[in-house]
């Protein structure tokens, strides 16, 4: 949530967050900017051309009627025209390709943020409401830095026609400068009022989108297709989606009903403004003070003047909502990262030993502990299965272990040294890590399971890991092979992984990143009991002498593993090999070995 005060969208607040922007922006793109001049230039002349040389031509045609001179001026107005139309058009044309590039530069960044931001903020709603002002606020809600830089555009290219416009009223009739200021101080009151309530409702929308994104991919991403038709959920979802739908246009009717009387004041006010002008200039023009050329002139001067004016005015406004939806960005990018990031470099070597040192951990903004008093050592070269009931807290206590999440109370240990001081993307590089929830990429096989390394001269590799993972026989029948992409989003050809084979993608890329630690958590839950006796087959040439770490249901996977530890209501409740646990008389293992291995016996 804002404070009061970081409500308070400033001055000095605008000022900085257009330094910040337009540092990065030239540096990305000067040639915007040159672009940019030009179109001032141009704005700015135009108007002139529809102002002064009309008068002369009325002049001329109630004065000596000269036709050639008419015909030059008709040419100059006609002719300057068309070559202002012309550039404008080209600018404009060169414009919108950078406006586009604007748009994926801090997408980009969004995207790179939410990468290295720490985990835990992935899991907290405010960051990815924040994720998604920042966005929003970036493209259609302020058009980005394109959409900016054209208000200033707009700005400066008022203040030279008003400039101009201004000596030529004055010379002829000053008061009417007078009634015009007025009138637009009344619109630009009217106008912060309505842009405030856009700013308002911009914010309510934000948790309204994002929960309508989330519809919308569910509904269309046809692997969710089957949870969908089975159950029957479609009508529910498109309830839920007629809900958010009905819910969204309610906040937008409830702003343009709350904006609706101040445009019509606006309308009014600016009728009574043109009303004056065309009375004053003819009670002028019938009294002969001014010529008819005059009131032509002057009358369009008037106009030009108010609406350079109006648009001034309007778009200083238009930049300070602008920067406010733009200033999401800034919030989103200043994040700070709260885990502890360390320089120590992790010594490449042979052994590495984790010790849990009373670790408890209980989730951000949660009073419940997960996980209690945890010691335990994990010694180099062990294979350890983690075993317990679901949600005894055995994926949190990897998710410590590889540092998704600060321990909230004790310390983990590496090699004696507390992890919190090692070089976080150094200690990341220690572990190859298969989760319950992994992902594969709409890449190709190969990018998939060399994700992360160089793809040159990488072939060989790849089809050796997958032959590990048992995935060989069925990329052999594959017309790419490797370069089969997985998935059909892209390509036509791209395969439909079953899970079982997902499974052995995932864990040939946690083979290939050849990393000292190995976690897979559930890796052969989706496996059919041959892969599964072919992994633990070659179990020892998959991990070698690897320190490994396993969770598992499926407790016969436990036999391979030197030990086994059992969480139980958060803590370590059991600790041993698997014949010493199955011998302890009314423990949680040997309960759930047994209630396992009674569905075979008893078939
Ligand atoms: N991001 C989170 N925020 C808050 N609570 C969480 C979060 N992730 C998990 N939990 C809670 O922590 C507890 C332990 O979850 P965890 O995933 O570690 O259990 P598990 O032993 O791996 O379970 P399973 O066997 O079902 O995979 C559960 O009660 C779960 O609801």
């Amino acid at each position: 949530m804002h404070s009061e005060e970081e409500n308070c969208f400033g001055c000095k607040k605008a000022i900085k967050t257009m330094k910040y922007f337009y540092k990065q922006a030239i540096d990305y793109k000067p040639g915007y900017f040159i672009l940019i001049i030009g179109s001032i230039l141009v704005s700015s002349i135009t108007p002139f051309i529809n102002i002064l040389f009309p008068k002369y031509i009325i002049d001329e045609l109630l004065g000596d009627k000269n036709t050639n001179r008419i015909i030059q001026l008709v040419a100059f107005i006609v002719i300057g025209n068309m070559i202002c139309n012309m550039l404008k058009n080209a600018i404009d044309e060169n414009l919108g390709k950078y406006a586009d590039s604007f748009e994926r530069y801090f997408n980009i960044k969004i995207s790179r943020k939410s990468i290295e931001m720490d985990f835990e903020h992935t899991e907290n709603s405010d960051v990815l409401n924040q994720a998604q002002k920042a966005e929003t606020g970036m493209s259609w809600y302020s058009g980005g830095i394109d959409g900016l830089t054209k208000c200033f555009v707009s700005i400066i290219s008022s203040i030279i026609t008003l400039t101009g416009v201004t000596v030529v009223i004055v010379t002829k009739s000053s008061l009417l400068l007078l009634v015009i200021a007025i009138t637009i101080g009344i619109t630009t009151i009217l106008n912060a009022k309505k842009n405030a309530i856009q700013v308002k409702a911009f914010q309510g929308l934000v948790a309204l989108n994002r929960a309508f994104g989330y519809i919308f991919w569910q509904l269309s991403n046809f692997k969710y297709g089957k949870d969908i038709r089975l159950y029957g959920a479609d009508d529910m979802m498109m309830q839920k989606a007629k809900d958010n739908n009905e819910e969204t246009t309610r906040v937008w009717k409830k702003q343009a009903l709350s904006t609706l009387p101040y445009n019509e004041i606006d309308s009014v006010i600016t009728a009574i403004r043109d009303g004056i002008t065309y009375f004053y200039l003819g009670y002028k023009a019938i009294k002969r003070v001014i010529s008819i050329g005059d009131f032509t002139m002057l009358s369009s001067a008037a106009s030009t003047f108010s609406e350079s004016l109006t648009s001034m005015i309007f778009n200083v406004q238009e930049i300070h909502k602008k920067l406010q939806f733009m200033n999401e960005y800034m919030v989103f990018m200043n994040y700070e990262n709260s885990l502890v990031r360390g320089e120590e470099k992790v010594k490449k070597k042979d052994e590495y030993e984790f010790q849990f040192v009373h670790v408890s951990f209980k989730y951000p903004r949660s009073e419940d502990y997960v996980l209690k008093d945890i010691n335990l050592t994990i010694k180099s070269g062990e294979h350890l299965s983690v075993v317990g009931l679901n949600g005894a807290g055995k994926t949190t206590f990897i998710k410590l272990l590889c540092r998704l999440y600060e321990v909230s109370e004790g310390e983990i240990l590496l090699n004696g040294v507390n992890i919190k001081e090692y070089d976080y993307e150094e200690y990341m590089k220690i572990f190859s890590v298969v989760f319950q929830d992994f992902k594969l990429l709409s890449f190709s096989i190969k990018e998939n399971v060399a994700l992360g390394h160089s793809l040159q001269d990488t072939d060989e590799k790849v089809t050796e890991h997958l032959k590990l993972s048992g995935l060989s026989d069925k990329v052999a029948t594959l017309e790419k092979g490797i370069e089969t992409s997985i998935y059909k989003q892209f390509e036509e050809d791209g395969i439909e992984p079953s899970g079982g084979e997902a499974q052995k993608l995932a864990i040939a890329r946690a083979l290939y990143k050849n990393a000292p630690i190995i976690i897979l958590d559930e890796p052969t839950a989706a496996l059919d009991p041959i892969a599964e006796y072919e992994i633990y087959n070659h179990f020892d040439q998959l991990v070698g002498k690897k320190t490994a770490v396993y969770i598992s249901h499926r407790l016969s996977s436990c036999k391979f593993c030197d030990r086994i530890i059992v969480f139980g209501e958060g803590t370590v409740a059991e600790s041993g090999t698997h014949e010493e646990l199955l011998n302890k008389q009314g423990g949680i293992y040997s309960k759930m070995f047994n209630a396992q291995a009674q569905y075979y016996v008893n078939v």
